[in-house]
């Protein structure tokens, strides 16, 4: 295990400036996600502290070692890319040996190790077979498995699992965090997948234009996101987005849905006046019977059932659509008009012209996340 800090890191290919003064910072044995759209920088920044590219600017320190002019293979980094990158001669167990063999471990030193993380993996009985006999998910597994061989103090892993099918994610996604914990490793994990992002990282760092917008935990960045663009990144359904104007008045801080009243909390209030963008998630809303105070007036226009769950497409009077989301099997209305209770603590309202969250709103974040 190991600690990972960047500081101030500067990435710029000619006159594009890919990490505009990037700080980071990652704890021994934690696993931190690297979020955020094609091209935001992610895996230049992983290359950067694999030690196969260099900074413009800043500096990144390994136990408290700076990096600075250190090679690759001395900064005790594991890497395993997207495209699998295998030597393509070689046969699985070649592959994967390849870190011990470069240490030049003793020949059952390296068989055992082999063996051990492919046993953990499931390609103990594909060992001899080269890459091009290989499927794409043990291609996966075999690359991951080179990763993890060495046991390096500090893994960086290239959005690992886009290359495989969604069965296969999903089996990796509930075994990876297991692994990496038993190998102790500190672990960067790239992905543009948000589920992916929420089941495995301890904390998940969004990356935007040029840097990273938010970090935090998987709970904070979902419950209290820092700005629009990372509401929507995160959810399916993704969260419904109303454009309103608070007001007050001596019985609080307000908007209108539907006509309807909905009660804003007094921490709300640098919200009031301004043109901004209430979130509403859509598992937050809830169907109520008509006549229940508060609930805003809607019709139902479709529902969809998906495997865990009943999404409603609903509209309000002024015409906006909201999605609804309930777990299967629950009842709710599937036409006709309905009311829907709005969590006021839930509500996340947005400036509309920075797009920035105005501090105050939102729900509390739990301390500790839940396990995935
Ligand atoms: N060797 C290079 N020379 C010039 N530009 C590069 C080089 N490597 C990366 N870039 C540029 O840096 C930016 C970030 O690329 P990067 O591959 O880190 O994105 P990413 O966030 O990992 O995207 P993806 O999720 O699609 O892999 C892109 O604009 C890319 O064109």
């Amino acid at each position: 295990m190991a600690t990972l800090e960047l500081h101030s890191i500067v990435k710029r290919f000619k006159d594009n400036t890919v990490l505009d003064d990037v700080s980071l910072a990652v704890d021994d044995g934690e696993i931190l996600v690297l979020f955020g759209p094609s091209g935001a920088g992610k895996t230049v920044l992983l290359r950067l502290i694999a030690g196969v590219l260099d900074a413009d600017a800043g500096r990144i320190v390994i136990d408290g070692e700076d990096m600075t002019g250190v090679d690759a293979e001395f900064r005790g980094v594991g890497m395993a890319f997207q495209n699998f990158a295998l030597f393509p001669h070689m046969d699985a167990f070649a592959n994967i040996a390849t870190p011990l063999e470069a240490r030049k471990t003793p020949r059952d030193a390296v068989r055992a190790g082999v063996e051990s993380v492919a046993r953990l993996l499931k390609i103990d009985h594909v060992l001899t077979h080269r890459p091009r006999a290989l499927s794409n998910g043990q291609k996966q597994r075999t690359a991951l498995a080179r990763a993890l061989v060495g046991s390096p103090p500090v893994l960086l892993l290239d959005d690992p699992l886009r290359n495989v099918d969604a069965k296969l994610r999903f089996e990796m996604r509930l075994e990876l965090p297991r692994l990496l914990a038993d190998r102790g490793a500190t672990v960067i994990y790239v992905t543009q997948d948000y589920k992916e992002a929420m089941a495995l990282g301890d904390r998940i760092a969004v990356m935007g234009q040029a840097g990273i917008r938010q970090i935090g935990t998987p709970e904070e960045i979902y419950l209290q996101p820092a700005g629009l663009d990372i509401a929507r990144l995160f959810g399916d359904p993704t969260i419904n987005l109303l454009d309103v104007r608070p007001s007050r008045d001596g019985q609080g801080i307000h908007v209108a849905l539907s006509g309807t009243r909905v009660e804003l909390p007094a921490a709300m209030e640098p919200s009031v006046g301004r043109a901004c963008v209430a979130g509403l998630r859509p598992e937050t809303l809830h169907f109520v019977k008509a006549g229940t105070k508060g609930a805003v007036p809607v019709t139902i226009e479709a529902e969809t059932p998906l495997n865990e769950k009943t999404v409603t497409l609903a509209r309000t009077r002024g015409g906006r659509e909201i999605l609804v989301s309930r777990p299967a099997g629950t009842p709710g209305p599937d036409h006709g008009e309905a009311f829907l209770a709005v969590d006021a603590g839930s509500v996340l309202m947005f400036d509309k012209a920075s797009g920035e969250r105005i501090a105050a709103g939102g729900p509390a974040a739990p301390r500790k996340r839940a396990t995935a």
